[in-house]
């Protein structure tokens, strides 16, 4: 690929893009600028960490910049747009990481008939394992798309998904990592207060999370099946389910995915 892309926005979200697509090596290092709204000891960091560059003057972040990469809070987009607007030029191809905000909103905030795509990455993308949905805006070609595909292939996995349905798809995978480590600190801290030592929860934990995860992509079974498998007929599982069960997990899961997608649809109204 190696293309110029700018980070508008030196987060947890832009650093583990940065992470992963430097470990991937499709782009070198320094061809990867990053920017923000005034924390310079932060950008100088990522600087040293990832051997790109750090450029506090917006005009010289864009000048050269092929792809840019909008990765600052909903609530902090507008402004980071006006700070570049003046210095965008056609064909340069804008990716939104921004939850809520549609690629409609961004193009006419940008003011020209800028391409934008919409991505949903998560934080596992520092380590190569994000699953990013994508969704394309009026003015992306199939072109601009693929290499957005491609650029976030080097993270991890991709769907391409309609951009109405972005919502949800913050709601299970944008936001999906930290409902699980929500899960393990409860797990850790039951499996403590009743003797064991945290590391060794710690490793039995995420060894058990990260073999279900396998499991569900390569068995070729539903979660379901995979579940029964495992619930022996008055064992430990079925005991345990049982008080999920009785505390209404499925209602409780529901509502926290829901409540996260329709957040999100309120950031892009708030806009
Ligand atoms: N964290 C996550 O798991 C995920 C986040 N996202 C999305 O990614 C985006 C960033 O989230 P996250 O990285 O967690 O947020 P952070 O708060 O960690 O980072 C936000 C960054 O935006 C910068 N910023 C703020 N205002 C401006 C501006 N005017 N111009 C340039 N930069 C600016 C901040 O700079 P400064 O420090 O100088 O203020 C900071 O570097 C959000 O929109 C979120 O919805 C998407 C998927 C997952
Ligand atoms: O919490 C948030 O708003 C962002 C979007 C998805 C994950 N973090």
């Amino acid at each position: 690929m190696n293309k110029k892309i700018a980070f508008i926005g030196a987060g947890s979200m832009a650093e583990a893009i940065i992470a992963g697509i430097v470990k991937a090596e499709i782009v070198d290092d320094e061809q990867i600028i990053v920017t923000n709204k005034n924390n310079k000891e932060r950008i100088d960091r990522l600087q040293k960490r990832y051997h790109i560059q750090s450029i506090v003057d917006k005009e010289k972040v864009i000048q050269h910049a092929e792809i840019i990469i909008l990765s600052t809070k909903p609530y902090d987009l507008e402004a980071a747009i006006q700070s570049i607007k003046e210095f965008v030029k056609p064909n340069q191809l804008f990716i939104s990481v921004v939850a809520g905000i549609s690629t409609d909103t961004i193009t006419d905030l940008i003011g020209v008939n800028a391409p934008v795509i919409r991505a949903m990455p998560n934080t596992s993308a520092s380590i190569g394992y994000s699953a990013t949905a994508i969704s394309a805006g009026k003015y992306a070609t199939t072109e601009q798309l693929k290499e957005a595909k491609e650029l976030f292939e080097t993270i991890g996995t991709t769907a391409i998904v309609e951009e109405d349905k972005m919502h949800i798809v913050t709601g299970i995978s944008g936001s999906g990592p930290a409902y699980i480590y929500y899960l393990v600190e409860a797990m850790e801290k039951t499996a403590v207060e009743s003797g064991l030592d945290r590391e060794t929860a710690k490793d039995l934990i995420a060894q058990t999370i990260r073999g279900a995860g396998e499991m569900l992509k390569k068995s070729g079974e539903p979660a379901d099946v995979l579940r029964k498998k495992i619930t022996s007929p008055a064992g430990t599982t079925q005991a345990g389910l049982e008080s999920l069960e009785k505390n209404d997990f499925q209602r409780i899961v529901k509502e926290c995915v829901e409540n996260a997608r329709d957040r999100s649809i309120e950031l892009g109204k708030s806009k």
